[in-house]
Order: structure tokens, then sequence, then C-alpha cells
């Protein structure tokens, strides 16, 4: 696989994963970016443990349906990275973190959470080392309690992953990653998004005996309603999954939230878009951009992606290319307002608001919670429209997908006292509320039955409820294919 196993020392040198970017700069050449700096090295167990201080809760970054994520402070500290410590599979199911291992140490991307090495415990399990994202994911930046990002930063996001997935799209064989969602976009130190957990992801062409013989798997929302067999896998898999994340990122709406009707976000927003409201589909947190043309260009392309027949989806690297137009557009409309706000007047911020105040009278050019770049203190985006709530009556939490079925959990309606209820006090229906954890990856479809919850392999039986998630999914599938976009 083209690794090497080295002492502690030569780690240092070989996977300062921080260098990459001033040894690409010196190279001046684009062709470098997917050309790995540094060697993928096999860590003494001993020091992923006192990296880790001892997979301590404080180094705790979060669990996945394969396991958990520790902060690891590595070689006094110049190398920050993160260990992911997986599951005990059972062992006649391929190992996730075996497949992570072999996909990634053949692939290098600046977009990509890439392999730094791996680890072999003394129960002989596989640890994996990657590059250590310190913002989050795409997931916590749209469906968080913070400041929703605006659309120039929306929109580049899009465009990042779309790169990375065209990356893994024209390698040969191909990669296919089956789990493209919002929580597998993590966020680097520079604000760029990045694909992560490569544990679902298949390498080779669709031709190819593991491909055809690896079970359906991916999350709930994201998965492609046509991929029900092994024989159905193409790269169009992931152009799906792709187009719901920008249904998610235009929206601000999860894959799957049931406290809307429908709960699907391809079933509420595509008859909009076909609709030519393109506006209606926009978080109203930030209202549509000025720009309605990139964004009705960005809305008719996720609806192309999410088509049900995969024959009729665009191939990534057409995405590719209408994203970079869209967000030309989108950047130049904010510089645009920016020179505008200059011109007129200075800017006058405060936490909800954003003015350009003129020197003789006050023109509000922007209702919107848009105050622009905390670095250099810039409006980079505005949106002329009022924030509005979609539904009246009862407070309820949303944007939390469904992961499995028995992870809703019922909350009385009076907890006045979450922030995160406070702040979403205007978004609200009348039906009971209900919490959500985040998408999980998921188990495995054999024909129409879910076998498996941890993501590879396995053929136990289950219990009823999986089978009503299962059934969850093919009624999905029904519904979309129920929903041609004419979007073209
Ligand atoms: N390289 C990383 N740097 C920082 N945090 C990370 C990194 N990788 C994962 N995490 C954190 O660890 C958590 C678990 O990640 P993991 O990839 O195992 O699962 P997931 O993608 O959240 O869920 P699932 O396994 O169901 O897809 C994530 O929520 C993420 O915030």
């Amino acid at each position: 696989m083209g690794y090497f196993s080295c002492n502690a020392e030569s780690a240092i040198a070989t996977c300062d994963s921080y260098n990459w970017e001033l040894l690409t700069k010196k190279q001046g050449n684009t062709t470098h970016l997917t050309k790995r700096p540094f060697q993928i090295v096999e860590f003494d167990f001993s020091d992923l443990h006192s990296a880790t201080n001892g997979f301590s809760p404080a180094n705790f970054l979060g669990k996945g349906s394969h396991g958990s994520v520790f902060k690891a402070h590595l070689h006094q500290s110049k190398l920050i990275a993160a260990v992911k410590k997986t599951k005990q599979t059972q062992p006649t199911t391929a190992n996730p973190a075996d497949n992570e291992v072999e996909i990634l140490s053949r692939v290098y991307h600046p977009r990509l959470v890439n392999l730094l090495g791996f680890a072999i415990d003394p129960n002989q399990h596989k640890l994996i080392v990657v590059e250590y994202m310190p913002n989050g994911s795409l997931y916590d930046l749209l469906h968080g309690s913070c400041k929703p990002p605006g659309w120039v930063k929306r929109t580049r996001f899009a465009l990042q992953v779309a790169r990375a997935v065209q990356f893994l799209h024209s390698s040969n064989p191909p990669i296919i990653h089956r789990d493209i969602k919002s929580s597998n976009i993590l966020i680097d130190s520079k604000f760029n998004s990045r694909i992560s957990d490569f544990g679902l992801a298949l390498r080779g062409h669709v031709e190819d005996v593991k491909v055809k013989s690896t079970p359906p798997a991916g999350t709930l929302g994201y998965l492609d309603p046509g991929y029900l067999a092994p024989g159905d896998l193409s790269t169009k898999s992931d152009v799906f999954s792709f187009g719901i994340l920008m249904l998610e990122i235009i929206s601000g709406r999860n894959a799957i939230d049931v406290n809307y009707s429908p709960p699907s976000v391809v079933e509420w927003a595509v008859p909009v878009i076909k609709s030519g409201n393109i506006a209606g589909i926009c978080d109203p947190r930030i209202g549509p951009p000025e720009d309605s043309e990139a964004l009705r260009l960005m809305a008719v392309l996720a609806a192309r992606c999410v088509r049900s027949t995969s024959a009729k989806r665009p191939g990534m690297a057409e995405v590719l290319e209408s994203l970079k137009g869209v967000y030309k557009r989108m950047k130049t409309q904010s510089h645009m307002c920016i020179s505008l706000g200059r011109r007129v007047g200075r800017v006058v911020q405060d936490s909800r608001m954003v003015k350009y105040e003129a020197l003789d009278e006050s023109v509000e050019l922007v209702r919107n919670a848009r105050t622009g770049s905390r670095r250099n203190g810039r409006v980079s985006s505005a949106a002329g429209v009022d924030v509005r709530s979609d539904v009246i009556g009862d407070r309820v939490e949303r944007s939390k997908s469904i992961g499995t079925a028995s992870e809703i959990k019922y909350l009385p309606t009076d907890l006045s006292n979450d922030h995160m209820n406070r702040r979403r006090a205007g978004f609200s229906m009348k039906m009971p509320t209900v919490r959500l954890r985040k998408s999980k990856s998921m188990g495995i479809l054999q024909g129409r039955r879910l076998v498996n919850n941890n993501g590879i392999g396995g053929s136990q039986s289950i219990g009823s409820r999986k089978l009503e998630e299962s059934k969850l999914l093919v009624d999905l599938g029904g519904n979309v294919k129920g929903q041609e976009a004419e979007c073209s």
C-alpha cells in the first residue's frame, strides 16, 4: 500500500501536514496538489496512547457509527492529529478502519482529510491517524447555534466538496465515497471544507468484483434511492448525496427532518424549485442572495443531482464547473455590495443587523444578519429580505436528521431554557417537539432488508424496528422517484 513504518523521530519529518501548503506553494504548480508531501507512517501504539492522554475524555473529539475520535498531540505538539479508534467488528466482516487506510493511502488531496498513518493496538485493532480539523463540521456550521454562514461561504464550501468528489471520481480506478453528508465534511484551520470518513468508500470500476459484491450502504436521507443492490452503484450515487448536501446548504434544512412535512428535503425542495419560487427554499436565517440568478443556477443544479434516474444526473465534472460559475457570481455580488457600502457611507453593525449609513440619510440595504468576515470586518453579502419563519404555532427544535428510529426522543415542549429552542422560537409547527440526533451512517441493505447497523458487511438478522427504517428508505426512494425535476 505504499506506507512506511518508522520511529517517532522520522515521523515528525514525514508527517507534518502543516508544512504541506508551504511545499506546494514553492512548487507553484497545481499538479503537485495531489502529490502526498509526506509518507504514511506506522505509529507505535504507545506513542498514540500517550499523545491522546490514554484516550482521555479531555481529548475526545466525537463519536461516529464506527467508533470514537481523539485529538492527539504528537511529538511535543509539533503534529496535531485526530486518531480514530474503531469499534471491534466481527471477524467475518470487513473493518472500516482497514478500508479507510487502504483507500486513503492511495490518494492525497488538499480537500480531503488525509491519512497521516495508523497503528495497531495490543488487541490487533487498527487505529487511523488523520489530519486534525479544528473547526468542526459543515453540519455544525449549518445547523448549530452560531451565526449561519452567508452565501459566499456556502457556495465556497459546496465548490470545495465538489472539487474533492470530482478528484475521487476521476482517480484511476475511481473512488466512490458512498457517505457524502454534512457531518462528514470537516472544516480545517483555514475554513476550507474537506471530505472525511472513508470507512464505506469503494475503490474500483463498477464491474470489479469487490464493487459488485459489496452490499449498499450509506446514510438515510443522503442515500441514492436507486442504489438497492451492489450492481446499482456508480459515481452518480455520490452525485445524488452531493445534491442533497447542496439542498441542505441552500435551505439550512436537514436531509430528513420529521418536524417538517414532508420530512425529506428532496420532496420539499424540488417541487418548490420546479415552481420557480427558488427564494422559497433559502435558509430563512440569511434570506436569498442578491444575485438571484446565481441562486437559481445552484438550486437547479442541486435538483438535477437528485434526479431519481442516475443517468439523468450530471457527472461531478459538470457539477464542479457549474459551481465555479455560481461561486464567482456570489463573490462578485458580494464585492459590489462592499464597494457600494463604502461609497454610500459607513457600515454600522450590531449583533442582528448590518446597515450602510449614508452621510446624509440612513439607507438600510441589508436587513439580514450578515456581518461579514470576522478578520477584515467587511460585509461580504447582502440579502434585502426579511428573515421570516416558515410556520407558526408552538416552538419546535428542528434541523436534526434522523439516523435510526431508536434515536428519536420526544421532549416536553416546555424546555424553554434550552438555548437552541429559544434561538429557534420563530420556527415552529403544530406537532410534538422531537429531538433528533444527526444522521449516522447506516448499515447495509441486502435486497430490501437492513441487515447491519455498523456500515460494513454482516448478514445477521435484525429487529422489527430496523426493518421499519429500511422501509422508510424504500418509501423515500419511491417518493423521490415520483419527483423527476425538469431542470436541465
Ligand atoms: N479529523 C478530524 N478532526 C477533528 N474532528 C474529527 C475528525 N474526524 C472526526 N472528527 C469528529 O469526530 C466525530 C466522529 O467522526 P466519525 O467520522 O467517526 O463519525 P461521523 O461522520 O460523525 O458519523 P458516522 O460514522 O455515522 O458517519 C465527528 O463528529 C467529528 O466532529
